[in-house]
């Protein structure tokens, strides 16, 4: 492995966890889904925060700008309840919204539950960076990256991120042209 494999973060976002609570489920359950998915070589990081609007902020900034990741999976805080502010943080770190992430992941997650409805997960862009907030439920991480991963790629390419491959037994990238250089 070396500094030139694609990095890959994921952020769990969860005041319990965080104090340890409870033992985080989601990060391992985000680290795995990576794992089978994205080909190797990659690198993958993982960080716990409690929620809030600066603490989910900051810890995207230093993973996007000083870490240089090429994508960083969120999950947690994205619900209504009081303590749920990481779209707000989302929204106040990003230079672009990718609406279409949310549209997606909650009309998978409605087949599941009717209250995914409940939550407010998205991406954007910040920099060369891709950022897709997931619900906290660690079973909601792949329901909801099984259902928009293929375009993951294509973005990372148009953002100028690292190249990644998907293994095709469980994720068929979709490439559509070159990106413009
Ligand atoms: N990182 C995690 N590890 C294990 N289980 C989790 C995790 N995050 C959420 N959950 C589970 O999913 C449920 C819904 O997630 P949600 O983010 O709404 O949690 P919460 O009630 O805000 O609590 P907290 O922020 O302390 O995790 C939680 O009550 C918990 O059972
Ligand atoms: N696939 C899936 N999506 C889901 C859920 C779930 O159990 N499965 N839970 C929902 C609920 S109950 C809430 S409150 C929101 C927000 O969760 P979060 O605050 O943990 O991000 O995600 C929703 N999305």
């Amino acid at each position: 492995m070396s500094l030139e494999d694609p990095l890959l973060a994921v952020l769990v976002v969860s005041d319990r966890a965080a104090r340890g609570e409870y033992e985080d489920r989601g990060g391992p359950a985000a680290e795995d889904w990576l794992r089978r998915v994205v080909r190797p070589p990659v690198r993958i990081l993982r960080r716990i925060v409690p929620d809030g609007c600066e603490t989910v902020a900051a810890a995207l900034r230093d993973l996007a700008d000083d870490q240089g990741a090429d994508l960083v999976l969120v999950t947690g805080g994205t619900g209504p309840a009081p303590r749920d502010q990481t779209p707000e943080a989302l929204e106040a770190v990003i230079d672009k919204a990718l609406p279409g992430f949310g549209e997606a992941m909650r009309l998978a997650s409605l087949a599941e539950v009717p209250t995914a409805i409940l939550s407010r997960q998205g991406a954007g862009i910040r920099g060369r960076t891709l950022i897709i907030t997931l619900p906290g439920k660690p079973s909601a991480i792949a329901t909801c990256l099984d259902a928009v991963f293929q375009a993951v790629p294509y973005c990372l390419d148009l953002i100028g991120a690292a190249r990644i491959e998907t293994d095709p037994d469980h994720c068929v990238a979709f490439r559509p042209q070159s990106p413009k250089t």
